[in-house]
């Protein structure tokens, strides 16, 4: 199975439990694995036969400031959902991180994987 895999995605979105985090957007930071639905564009050269990560981390910053959620998991599952349905996505790992939300702690967030690894 081939993977694309993206680090420290930086996006901006409305999230938290809290008052004080429905006020404004707040950055987000996303950690994504995306297998692809083939092997073909290792043949064919051609962007067309894959999934354009440029084109994938625009669309999702755009998704994540429509949208608003109150957890973690429930972006982070949004995010899985997005990449499998609309991205077409056999299997997807999505990590979305929280940065400086909590003292003395260097990184905290969720991760989902969704779907079939084959
Ligand atoms: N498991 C989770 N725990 C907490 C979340 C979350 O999204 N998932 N969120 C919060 C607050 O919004 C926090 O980020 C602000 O301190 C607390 N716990």
């Amino acid at each position: 199975m081939d993977i694309i895999f993206l680090q420290g995605v930086r996006a901006r979105t409305l999230i938290g439990c809290y008052d004080w985090e429905r006020v404004a957007p707040q950055v987000v930071e996303l950690d994504l694995e995306i297998a692809l639905p083939s092997t073909r564009a290792c043949h064919t050269d051609n962007l067309n036969d894959t999934i354009n990560y440029d084109q994938l981390v625009t669309h999702l910053r755009k998704e994540l400031e429509a949208q608003h959620f109150l957890l973690l998991e429930a972006l982070a599952d949004h995010i899985a959902k997005v990449i499998r349905e609309q991205f077409c996505a056999p299997w997807t790992r999505v990590s979305v991180i929280k940065p400086g939300i909590l003292h003395e702690v260097t990184r905290v967030g969720v991760t989902v994987e969704r779907g079939q690894r084959s």
